[in-house]
């Protein structure tokens, strides 16, 4: 047994889940190079984990896994006294991340996950990040993430993951969130006067209105709400091609909320990284995943009802996906020290989303007028 899962059988013996992780009040300064970073986090693993506390400090190694849109993220190899090697991550939130992720939210529901199988163990949390372990996978790409025999284990496993109950409130987050973001979007001011300009183009009463109308057609959707993930980009999934186990990753956005949010937001992840929507899944593709969620054992068995149903649902949570996102870049777009133009991202999302509209209320319509208001 590794280290790793020591320290984690011994924080899951500890007690409850979440109590019995370790954790420290330090904080490490995300601006500084590796090499200064080095002591402060052998310091914070010192503290945070009394077993190698002894240990000097060349018996770790770091190096950057990832920058990441949100985080920086680091490995931190412990070469232990007897020559074995335990490898772990450290992610060090993004400054500003706290105006778009709620991060009690994501450390309540890591545990629970965890312990369902999802993702890395968390091992330990400090100040301002995470340890996690290190998971020996590749990362997918989006076109990875389309492949059918991985469609199906995506959609198996995305089942099985709004399966794991966490405790605490149930209520969905999807409009709360959206409103939330809506009125942090809503009074930003831009320093550059580009920026400024670009912003002053958004119409935040359309935008009202929009939210509005979904929110009363998505009501008329039965959807079940569960724990969602909220985040299913081909980034967050991990896949070890030695032994086909497959990982979903980074919980940030997770809460709980409506399924066809989290199908409708993963099928916009085919999208890939140059947002080209021309490769969203089309219905074909759409039905393959369905199967395998709604009947993961016999997947040719669902009924052709049950597949309108979740298409129509889905299709329609992936119009809020994108409002979901146009307004967390516009958050993005003052708060975050990425060098990215969240603002251009904001307009790609929205415009998608209008350009979407009408397809997906028509589809919504006659799937109501077919089977009634209930999905
Ligand atoms: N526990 C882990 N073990 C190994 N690699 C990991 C682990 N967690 C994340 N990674 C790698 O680091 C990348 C970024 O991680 P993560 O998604 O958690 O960061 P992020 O800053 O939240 O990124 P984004 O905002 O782009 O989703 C992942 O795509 C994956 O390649």
């Amino acid at each position: 047994m590794g280290a790793a899962e020591k320290i984690w059988n011994a924080t899951e013996v500890a007690g409850t889940h979440s109590s019995g992780i370790p954790s420290s009040s330090r904080t490490i300064d995300h601006s500084l190079s590796l090499p200064e970073m080095k002591p402060r986090i052998v310091e914070l693993f010192r503290d945070l984990f009394k077993h190698w506390s002894n240990l000097d400090e060349s018996d770790f190694s770091l190096e950057t896994v990832s920058g990441g849109i949100t985080n920086l993220l680091l490995k931190v190899s412990v070469r232990e006294k007897d020559g074995s090697s335990v490898s772990t991550t450290v992610r060090l939130y993004g400054p500003n991340t706290e105006y778009v992720i709620d991060r009690q939210r994501e450390l309540q529901a890591i545990p629970y996950l965890s312990a369902a199988g999802f993702g890395a163990k968390l091992l330990g949390v400090f100040g301002n990040g995470m340890v996690q372990s290190f998971i020996d996978a590749r990362t997918l790409t989006p076109s990875d993430m389309r492949k059918p025999e991985l469609v199906a284990e995506i959609a198996k496993q995305l089942r099985r993951f709004h399966e794991v109950e966490i405790p605490g409130s149930k209520e969905p987050q999807l409009w709360n969130d959206i409103s939330k973001f809506f009125s942090r979007a809503l009074t930003l001011e831009f320093d550059d006067s580009e920026k400024q300009k670009k912003y002053e183009m958004v119409s935040f009463e359309e935008i009202n209105q929009e939210i509005n109308g979904l929110k009363a057609m998505t009501d008329r959707v039965n959807a079940p709400v569960i724990y969602c993930h909220n985040d299913l980009l081909s980034g967050n999934l991990m896949l070890n091609d030695n032994d086909g186990k497959l990982y979903f990753i980074d919980f940030e956005y997770g809460s709980y909320n409506y399924r066809g949010f989290d199908i409708g937001n993963h099928f916009n992840e085919y999208a890939g990284y140059d947002c080209d929507y021309n490769l969203y899944p089309i219905q074909d593709e759409q039905f393959n995943f369905f199967r395998h969620y709604l009947n993961p054992d016999t997947p040719h068995e669902v009924s052709k009802d049950a597949l309108s149903a979740l298409y129509a649902e889905t299709n329609l949570y992936m119009l809020a996906s994108h409002l979901y996102w146009a307004l967390w870049a516009l958050i993005q777009a003052k708060m975050s020290p990425i060098d990215f133009d969240y603002l251009s991202y904001f307009f790609l999302r929205y415009n998608e989303y209008k350009k979407q509209k009408n397809m997906c209320f028509s589809l919504a319509h006659s799937y109501f007028q077919n089977f009634g208001c209930s999905m």
